[in-house]
């Protein structure tokens, strides 16, 4: 095993644990509170904890559970489900499927993704709207009922979370409330099997990389594999498993709108801990007809925006062809 696969141990401190509590119930003032501490984490690395985010642990396990056993069954049954299958690239993924760094190997990881079910007649399917369609369901007890109920909670916590970012930016508090109206979003369930002792060089769980969308809210299992750039150190810092918490990441979209104030840092997975590794990130990317473009508020005098404005649609098609050739 390479020594470049390995990260720092570092305090707590460095990736900030933030009490969203207050986002969901809190009155205005603690509301800004909260907002006060986003902005120091996300002008810092864009990575941070989250605790009192109001999502059950029986949904969370029961989200687990049904991963588990889907990446347990045989590959021919996992097959049945093949998000080649999908036009809307729903359903499994399977190990090495995807490139998340441009000139490493492909990932160590399998995956399943689900988004907003949409039925054929709906009107941004039939407009042929990028990643909008149906899901794919295996025929496993369970699975659907879970992942749907799951995947209504990321997005109300989601769409809490983007009031803060609001507020934060001395924004009013609804100011993505467009954003977040039928968003982009995708639930993605992850299995890492253990990093091989031979591994090819540079092959890891999740090559380096920045989400594309606006947050990512990353649920992990009790095993460490999750590694974050750290921009001051020149090196990369764990941000290891804390239990009743979500990592959140903002995406590339935050760096857009804010002129990179905001950060959307590289992360990556090496999963050393000889254990299969199983993660859920949400995505929540925005609604696809969303002009994401550099907030005034966010240039200096005289500046001018490093990013020309794009619409989410046509951001989420550039980066999915980057990452899968
Ligand atoms: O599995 C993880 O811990 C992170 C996954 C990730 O970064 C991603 O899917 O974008
Ligand atoms: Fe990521």
């Amino acid at each position: 095993m390479t020594s470049t696969l390995q990260a720092q141990k570092v305090n707590q401190q460095s990736l900030p644990i933030i009490d969203i509590g207050a986002l969901i119930d809190g009155d205005e003032k603690q509301r800004r509170a909260v907002a006060e501490q986003l902005s120091a984490a996300c002008r810092d690395k864009g990575f941070f904890y989250i605790r009192n985010h109001g999502i059950e642990a029986r949904l969370q396990a029961q989200v687990f559970a049904a991963a588990k056993a889907f990446f347990a069954q045989p590959p021919e049954m996992k097959k049945q489900v093949d998000k080649a299958l999908s036009p809307a690239n729903r359903g499994y993924e399977p190990l090495r499927g995807q490139t998340l760094e441009a000139d490493a190997p492909p990932d160590l990881k399998e995956g399943y993704y689900i988004g907003r079910d949409l039925p054929d007649d709906h009107p941004a399917v039939r407009a042929g709207k990028f990643n909008h369609g149906a899901n794919q369901w295996p025929r496993q007890a369970g699975f659907r009922e879970a992942m749907e109920a799951y995947f209504e909670a990321m997005n109300a916590l989601s769409a809490r979370i983007m009031q803060g970012l609001a507020l934060s930016l001395s924004l009013p508090e609804d100011y993505f409330a467009d954003f977040c109206r039928e968003p982009m979003a995708v639930l993605r369930l992850l299995h890492y099997p253990p990093q091989p002792g031979n591994p090819e060089p540079g092959e890891k769980g999740c090559g380096a990389h920045t989400d594309f969308g606006g947050i990512t809210l990353l649920l992990q299992d009790d095993n460490p594999g999750l590694q974050v750039w750290d921009q001051a150190s020149q090196g990369w810092i764990h941000a290891d498993p804390v239990p009743g918490t979500y990592v959140v990441n903002l995406g590339d979209m935050i760096a857009r709108w804010t002129n990179d104030r905001y950060r959307s840092t590289l992360h990556r997975v090496v999963n050393l801990s000889g254990r299969e590794r199983f993660s859920v990130p949400f995505f929540h990317s925005g609604n696809p007809d969303h002009q994401v473009q550099c907030l005034p508020s966010c240039l200096a005098p005289g500046a001018s925006p490093k990013y020309p404005p794009v619409t989410v649609e046509q951001h989420m098609i550039d980066m999915y062809q980057r990452t899968y050739k």
